[in-house]
């Protein structure tokens, strides 16, 4: 669902300077070699990239057909087993642009994989979408957290820990801004009812799905099968970034997705009160399309360990208005500058609910503005 093209990051640092710009083509080598692969893994300047299944013509001519018809966007290579995973760096033109997870980036070089190789990445292909965080709202600074994702997933425990609507209000907002869509999904269901989280946010376009322990298992770390297999669903053919606090069991539904991924559970117990991640970068995971030996990748999760929540100074109110089409096109009628806050004066939003005569369509209205200009609260900061 990206609605908007986003400004590659790239774009800004290539403007021309006050000094005017240099004739870059001349000096820079025009790689016509170069192959794609998409970012699945980042670490201090090592960039893991996997490059798709090649045809018997070998790799480069494979990856040269992919590049020709937009690489970026395209079905996603196939998982570990069938595609070739190699480590790269960037090339010195690259050294001021991010390189992010989920980034298609053309590589030049030795593009065997073989151990020890190391591959240069030339170009990066043009983003369809980009998750940013401001490290913190008073910070300008920002970040490109995840390239060419189109599904935020939202992991929230329904008890222990207790849900925090702040923080999911916050990464709806940073979802939509991006243009990605929101899924949110609810953990430990056998632990406390999902019913007034489902209230709170389906009527802001938020898809919520359900997860719990195997009540048989009698143990945390067995999840319901079926209800993963729901999740699964929800993200097929997706490319998903998955948020969440530690201990709301984010790495027990990811290994119960990908038995692969092995990602480290901990206990909210633990004396540090703190999950056992050492790792802080994203890493892209292929999804399997159910379990056993002949499942065929259909999808990716995304995991972000160093990511528990949003700052939101980056994001615009236009952006967030635009995930609402029907408050979008209410707010043609505000007045310049208006902050369509519950205080702001002659805000169209306000005439766009009374207006609705039906009793029942005007309380849904009133529901969406409601929640609207909550999001719009925690984006700059004036609620919790
Ligand atoms: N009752 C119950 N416990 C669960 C469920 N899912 C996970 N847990 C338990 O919750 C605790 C935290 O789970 P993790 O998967 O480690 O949580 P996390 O979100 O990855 O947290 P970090 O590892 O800190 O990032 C573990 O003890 C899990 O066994 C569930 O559906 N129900
Ligand atoms: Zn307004």
């Amino acid at each position: 669902m990206a609605r908007r093209t986003p400004a590659d990051e790239s774009d800004f640092r290539s403007r021309p300077s006050k000094r005017g710009s240099r004739p870059r083509t001349k000096r820079r080598p025009s790689h016509e070699d170069a192959v794609t692969g998409m970012v699945i893994a980042v670490d201090r300047g090592r960039y893991t990239l996997l490059l798709p299944e090649t045809s018997d013509d070998g790799a480069r001519a494979g990856a040269r057909e992919e590049r020709d018809g937009s690489a970026a966007g395209a079905p996603a290579p196939s998982g570990g087993s069938s595609g070739v995973v190699l480590s790269a760096m960037k090339a010195r033109e690259l050294t001021r642009t991010r390189v992010v997870v989920g980034d298609r980036v053309e590589v030049v070089g030795d593009v065997t994989g073989a151990e020890g190789s190391l591959a240069r990445i030339v170009r990066i292909t043009e983003r369809t979408s980009v998750l940013r965080r401001t490290a913190d709202d008073d910070d300008p600074y920002e970040r490109i957290v995840v390239a060419n994702a189109d599904r935020l997933v939202i992991v929230t425990a329904l008890a222990d820990p207790p849900p925090r609507t702040g923080m999911i209000d916050r990464c709806v907002v940073a979802a939509y801004d991006a243009g990605m869509d929101v899924l949110l999904c609810l953990t430990k269901a056998d632990l406390a009812s999902p019913d007034e989280l489902r209230g709170l946010y389906e009527p802001l376009g938020v898809q919520v799905v359900v997860t719990r322990a195997d009540s048989t298992a009698g143990d945390g770390a067995a999840l319901d099968g079926a209800s993963v297999e729901e999740v699964r669903a929800r993200l097929r053919g997706r490319t998903s970034v998955l948020v969440g606090h530690s201990g709301v069991g984010k790495s027990t539904l990811i290994n119960a997705l990908v038995p692969t991924a092995r990602r480290a559970t901990g206990d909210v117990n633990d004396v540090t009160g703190r999950g056992r991640h050492t790792s802080t970068s994203a890493v892209a995971l292929a999804l399997p399309d159910g379990l056993g030996d002949d499942a065929q990748p259909d999808g990716w999760v995304i995991d972000t360990p160093g990511v528990r929540s949003f700052g939101l100074a980056h994001v615009e109110v236009g952006n967030l208005l635009r995930a609402f089409e029907d408050l979008d096109a209410a707010a043609a009628e505000c007045p310049r500058g208006c902050t369509h806050l519950a205080d702001a004066p002659d805000c169209a939003l306000d005439e766009w609910e009374a207006a609705e005569p039906d009793t029942e369509a005007r309380a849904h209205r009133t529901l969406r503005l409601t929640s609207f200009r909550r999001l719009l609260a925690s984006r700059t900061g004036a609620a919790g």
